[in-house]
C-alpha cells in the first residue's frame, strides 16, 4: 500500500524475511545502541513481517510512550508466551483494556504512592535481618540469600505467606516461572512468535522444542496463581489471616467471581517483584569492582548511623551518598535493558515517519542510561555523578519504563533495593576473592540477554566489617 510517510530508517531489509539476519541473540541492547549512530534515535526493522521500532533516545520514549500513551500502551500478542503457555493473564502481557485497567487500579491502591510503601517497612526490615545472617553464615551462597529474600518480601506482601528458610516450594516455583517468563518475552526468543503458523507443527517435529516445553510452562503459569490463592483462602477460613494484598481485596464485601479473578491475577503479577534480585546482585558486583565507592558509602553510614544499629528505611533522606550509589546501581546495569515491549494500537506518524498499527515498540533503556550526552563516562560506576550542584539525571526515571505501562511496583522496588544495599554496606566488606597464592581473582563481568538481565554468576568475598558488625547481625536477627 502507499504509505502516508516513510518508515523510520533502519538496516536494509531483505525480501520476505526482512531483517531476520540483523537481529542479534546476545545483548541486543548494544547492537540496537550501535544502530543509533547509523540510523538515528528511532530505528525501524521488520522481522518476517512483524514491524519493530527501537527507541534509542529517552526523549523519543517520552514523546511516544508517555505523551501518546493512549495508543502506545498495548502489549504484543506473543504466540509462545500468551497462546501456547497462557501467560496472557499476567499484567506484564495483558492487552490494553478493561481488565488491564482493573489490575493497574489494584496495584495503585495497594502500593501506588511512596507513603503506601510504609506499610511494608516491617516486612522489609524483618527480612533484611535474616538476609544478613544468611550471608554471614554462608557468604559463598549470597545469590541464594538475595533470591530468597526477594521471594519472601513479595510472598508476604502479596499473600501474607512466610516461606521456609531453605527449599521453600513456593519460592522455587516463582523462581522457575519468572525465569521462563523472562525467556518467553525476550525479543527473538522463539521463531514461533515471528511465524505463528509454526504453532500448528506437531511436538515431535524437528525444531519444535517450543511445543514440547510449552505444556510444562503452562502448568506452572497456572500453579503460581492457584496455589497461593488457596493458601490465603484457607487462612481466611481458619480466621488466621496475615494481612496482605490478596486478603485485603478478598475481604471486601461482595467480591464477584470476575473480581476474584482480577485479584488473583494481579497478586500473581506481583512476582515481578523478584526483579530486585538483578539489582541487588549488580550491587554486590559493583562493590567488588569499585572499592572506593564502597569505602565512601561505609564512611557515610558510620558518620550518620554509627555502628550500633542497622540503617532503616527511615534513614533514606539522611544518606545522600547511599542514595547516589543506589541510583548508580540502577543505571550501571538496568534490570530490564529493553524494558517490556509496547505495542502500537493505531497507525501513527511520528517525527515525520510512519509507524503502522501493531508495531512492537521497544525502549532501549540501556542506551538511555549509557548515553554519554546524559552520563559522563557512562561505563564507569561513579555515584558522585548524582551529587553536587549539577547532578546527572535520575536513572530511576528511565529504568522503570514509560507511560501507562510504567512499573507499578516501583516504590516497593526502590525501598527493597535501597535497604539491601545500605544494610549490607553497614556490616560487610565486599571484595574480590583471592586464590591460594593470595592473588585477587578478576571476575568475568557479563550479563544474561533475556528480558530480565542478571549478572553472570561470580564469586565474591564477603566478610563482616568488624567483630561488632558480626555481633550486630546476630543480635538483630535474634530480635526479629
Ligand atoms: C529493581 C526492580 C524493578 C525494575 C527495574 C522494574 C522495571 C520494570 C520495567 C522496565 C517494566 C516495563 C515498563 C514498560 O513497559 O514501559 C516493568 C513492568 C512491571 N513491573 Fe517492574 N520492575 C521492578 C520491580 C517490580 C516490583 C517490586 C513489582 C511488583 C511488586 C513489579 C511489577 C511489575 C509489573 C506487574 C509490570 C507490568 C506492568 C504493565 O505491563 O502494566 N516490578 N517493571
Amino acid at each position: 500500500r502507499r504509505l502516508p510517510a516513510p518508515y523510520p530508517p533502519g538496516p536494509k531489509r531483505l525480501p520476505l524475511v526482512g531483517n531476520v539476519f540483523d537481529m542479534p541473540t546476545k545483548h541486543m541492547w548494544k547492537t540496537v545502541a550501535d544502530w543509533a549512530e547509523l540510523y538515528g534515535r528511532i530505528v525501524y526493522v521488520n522481522v518476517l513481517g512483524q514491524p519493530l521500532v527501537f527507541l534509542n533516545s529517552a526523549d523519543a520514549a517520552y514523546d511516544m510512550l508517555d505523551k501518546k500513551s493512549l495508543i502506545y500502551s498495548d502489549r504484543p500478542w506473543l504466540t509462545m508466551a500468551c497462546e501456547l503457555v497462557g501467560w496472557d493473564w499476567t499484567l506484564g502481557l495483558k492487552r490494553f483494556g478493561q481488565e488491564f485497567r482493573a489490575m493497574r487500579r489494584l496495584f495503585r491502591l495497594y502500593m501506588g504512592s511512596r507513603s503506601s510503601v510504609e506499610q511494608f517497612v516491617p516486612i522489609e526490615e524483618y527480612e533484611i535481618r535474616g538476609f544478613l545472617k544468611r550471608i554471614l553464615n554462608n557468604p559463598d551462597d549470597f545469590g541464594e540469600a538475595i533470591r530468597r529474600t526477594a521471594g519472601a518480601v513479595i510472598l508476604k506482601v502479596t499473600y501474607g505467606y512466610e516461606p521456609k528458610d531453605h527449599g521453600d516450594s513456593l519460592v522455587e516455583l516463582i523462581d522457575r516461572t519468572m525465569e521462563q517468563f523472562s525467556i518467553a518475552t525476550s525479543p527473538n526468543a522463539f521463531l514461533v512468535d515471528a511465524l505463528s503458523i509454526l504453532k500448528h507443527v506437531p511436538a515431535w517435529f524437528p525444531g519444535a522444542r517450543f511445543k514440547r516445553i510449552a505444556p510444562g510452562w503452562a502448568k506452572l503459569s497456572n500453579d503460581i496463581q492457584e496455589v497461593p490463592l488457596r493458601y490465603v483462602k484457607d487462612q481466611m477460613a481458619k480466621g488466621s489471616t496475615v494481612p496482605s494484598f490478596t486478603s485485603r481485596f478478598l475481604e471486601e464485601k461482595h467480591v464477584t467471581p470476575e473480581e476474584e479473578t482480577v485479584i488473583k491475577r494481579t497478586a500473581a503479577s506481583m512476582y515481578g517483584g523478584k526483579h530486585t534480585v538483578s539489582s541487588v546482585t549488580t550491587f554486590f558486583l559493583t562493590m567488588m569492582l569499585y572499592p572506593e565507592a564502597q569505602k565512601k558509602a561505609q564512611a557515610e553510614i558510620d558518620a550518620v548511623i554509627g555502628n550500633d544499629r542497622l540503617p532503616s528505611l527511615a534513614d533514606m533522606d539522611k544518606l545522600p551518598y547511599i542514595d547516589a550509589l543506589v541510583k548508580e546501581v540502577f543505571r550501571w546495569h538496568p534490570v530490564a535493558p529493553l524494558g517490556l515491549p509496547h505495542s502500537l494500537m493505531k497507525d501513527d506518524i511520528h517525527d515525520g515517519y510512519f509507524i503502522p498499527k501493531g508495531t512492537i515498540v521497544i525502549a532501549n533503556i540501556w542506551k538511555f542510561l549509557h548515553d554519554p550526552k546524559t552520563y559522563a563516562d557512562p561505563m564507569m560506576f561513579n555515584p558522585d555523578r548524582f551529587l553536587g550542584n549539577q547532578p546527572e539525571y535520575d536513572p530511576r526515571e528511565y529504568c522503570f519504563g514509560f507511560g501507562r505501562r510504567v512499573c507499578p511496583g516501583r516504590n516497593l522496588a526502590e525501598a527493597s533495593v535501597w535497604l539491601s544495599c545500605a544494610a549490607s554496606l553497614a556490616v560487610f566488606n565486599i571484595s574480590k576473592p583471592v586464590d591460594v597464592a593470595g592473588r585477587q581473582i578478576e571476575p568475568v563481568v557479563d550479563f544474561s540477554s533475556a528480558t530480565i538481565s542478571h549478572p553472570a554468576p561470580f564469586r565474591c568475598d564477603i566478610k563482616p566489617r568488624s567483630e561488632n558488625a558480626r555481633r550486630l547481625i546476630l543480635v538483630e536477627d535474634e530480635a526479629k
